[in-house]
């Protein structure tokens, strides 16, 4: 039922479109009615009556109604078509609008095959439901209804006969309802987890092949397809036991006919064209009566994908922007992190982490591997929200910016770079589209990247596949720092985006960035002393806290765990304090 009141609240803008489609499905209905009425007519006055002149309008009625009947059917069918493809298009723009409000946590927690589960196989049954199955569940049960409604202004006591396996075909139907909902959630599910491997399958496939894992992959897959085939034939089984009780019953219908039928025209109760009107009908009623297992299967079919639909849709973004937007004073930022502790769901992450930062600065963050540099620039673009303690941007609390302004002041380049699969120049401008082709050559000058773009055959215009695939890393990171460099950031946020590059051209990147981000505020995260050392504050991180803060002078004075991985990147290896080797 909750679905069901689902459906229909989506429906709303269409509601004069599904009135006008049901009231065709309900004149259809009776019209259904008009034929085997003029066959009982035919028999009792043309042939029975004698009436012959009758024949002709008798044959024109039937052959009118017929042709009626189906353009009619066919004008419902379209509307019904083109009802649900608006109802399935506006639904699955709300989704993916809906996706786009989410935050990173809630894609860490959730399988893209089963986004994409929802996002397709899950909004068709949404679709063929809205399409096929109102219509035909309405269509049969009207059929139904005024056939009976029909028999009983004919013959009321034949009728009543009729009715006698509708109890066991209630009962039936309502068993299958309930037997076959869980199979359909279970195939569901395991489509979402087929889907799943599948994807992981072909954005891991350089993984796998390095590794020669074709056959583990295949075996993985083919447990989760053996899985989906089972459950299917396990739905099959259910459905399969009962469409043919259902099927029989609705075929016991033409025996009570024939028999009962048979005695009463015998006795004189009932004349030949009534009990001909009546086996006209008889398909009114085990016609429906075959259809309902199927049309249960579909309406359970539909239950277990529109939960899962809805599910999404009602999903809260944990993360919520404030509206207003704020006026902002300058170009440049300050930023604030006051006693900021933080926890993913496995555990706490960040530990009282204090600093600030002045416009015009550049911050340098190290630390060894895990020890949540990347966590906390994540948690300046509110990724995640802070479990304790405050983030500031120009004295503002970042929880009281509308999110889109504050992340609008900061370009961030991440550690996993993702490209679209685009031109060279789409993906450099993705954050500002209207940029003219000169600014995006400026852009990509200053990240060290246009020499490698023009030595390409097709330059600027060389499509990158899914990824980046067909860029070295290094080339991926220069064409990532040239798109965030393209927006023109008061915050620039740039994690292990050298890494990949060779030492003399990230000393040139280095030489531009500090020429270009005079006023602004710059977050270098590296495990290269070379990236942070000209700084002018590092922080030193481990297991979430800051073990050490300073300038590269200080650091080194300290002899610390800064100077011990100095040494160690000059070739003196040695273990730092922290028992790690190098970073
Ligand atoms: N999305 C996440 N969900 C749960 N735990 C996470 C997530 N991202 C990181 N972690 C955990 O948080 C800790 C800090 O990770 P983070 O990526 O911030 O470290 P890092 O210092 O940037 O490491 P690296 O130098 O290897 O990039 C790690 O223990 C990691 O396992």
């Amino acid at each position: 039922m909750h679905s069901l009141r689902w459906i229909w609240g989506n429906m709303r803008p269409y509601r004069k479109r599904l009135a006008l489609g049901l009231l065709l499905v309900l004149a259809v209905a009776g019209m259904n009615l008009i034929n085997p009425y003029v066959a009982g007519k035919i028999v009792d006055r043309v042939i029975y009556g004698h009436q012959n002149g009758l024949l002709w309008q008798l044959l024109v009625i039937m052959i009118g109604s017929t042709l009626i009947r189906t353009g009619v059917r066919y004008g419902y069918q379209m509307l019904f078509e083109n009802l649900s493809q608006n109802v399935i298009f506006s639904m699955r723009e709300k989704l993916y609008d809906h996706l786009n409000q989410l935050e990173p946590g809630f894609y860490d927690r959730t399988k893209t095959g089963d986004i994409m589960a929802r996002m397709t196989s899950d909004l068709e049954a949404v679709r063929h439901f809205t399409a096929w199955t109102i219509y035909m569940v309405v269509e049969n049960l009207s059929i139904l209804l005024f056939a009976l409604c029909f028999m009983f202004y004919i013959h009321p006591p034949l009728a009543m006969a009729m009715l006698a396996v509708t109890p066991i075909i209630g009962f039936f139907a309502y068993r299958l309802t309930k037997d076959v909902r869980p199979t359909f959630s279970a195939i569901r599910n395991q489509f979402a987890r087929l889907n799943s491997v599948v994807q992981e399958n072909i954005s891991g496939n350089r993984v796998v092949k390095a590794f020669a894992k074709e056959e583990y992959e295949i075996e993985k897959f083919s447990a989760e397809n053996k899985a989906f085939k089972e459950k299917n034939l396990m739905s099959s089984r259910v459905w399969g036991k009962y469409l043919p009780i259902l099927d029989s019953l609705a075929g016991v219908l033409t025996v009570i006919m024939t028999f009962a039928g048979g005695i009463m025209v015998i006795r004189g109760s009932l004349s030949i064209g009534e009990l001909v009107t009546f086996n006209s009908l008889i398909w009114a009623l085990n016609n429906p009566m075959r259809l309902a297992g199927w049309l249960i299967n579909d309406i359970q079919r539909f239950i277990a994908s529109a939960e899962k639909v809805e599910e999404l849709l009602v999903t809260e973004p944990q993360i919520k922007s404030i509206i207003d937007e704020r006026e902002v004073q300058t170009s440049t930022t300050i930023l604030e992190f006051d006693h900021v502790d933080f926890s993913y769901e496995d555990g706490p992450v960040l530990c009282d982490i204090t600093f600030e930062a002045h416009a015009g600065q550049t911050i340098g963050i190290i630390g060894p591997t895990g020890a949540g540099k990347s966590t906390l620039v994540n948690l300046l673009g509110r990724f995640y929200e802070v479990d304790d303690g405050e983030i500031r941007v120009d004295g503002i609390n970042i929880k009281d910016w509308n999110i889109h302004q504050l992340r609008e002041k900061m370009a961030m380049v991440m550690q996993d770079i993702f490209l679209f699969s685009d031109t060279i120049e789409g993906n450099i401008a993705y954050g500002n589209p209207d940029a003219p082709m000169e600014a995006v050559y400026a852009a990509a000058k200053q990240a060290e990247a246009s020499r490698f773009i023009e030595s390409l055959p097709d330059g600027y215009d060389t499509v990158v596949g899914e990824r980046g695939v067909g860029l070295s890393g290094g080339q991926k990171q220069r064409i990532a720092l040239a798109r965030a460099l393209l927006r023109d950031p008061s915050l620039l946020i740039l994690d292990d985006t050298t890494s990949s590059v060779d030492m003399e051209t990230e000393f040139k990147i280095q030489e531009t960035l500090r020429s270009i981000l005079k006023d602004k505020t710059c977050f270098i995260i590296a495990h290269r002393i070379s990236s942070v050392k000209d700084a002018d504050l590092i922080l030193v991180m481990h297991e979430g806290c800051i073990i050490e803060r300073g300038k590269h002078a200080d650091l080194m004075e300290r002899k610390g765990y800064y100077w011990h991985v100095y040494n160690n990147q000059l070739g003196n290896f040695e273990r730092t304090p922290l028992g790690e080797e190098v970073i």
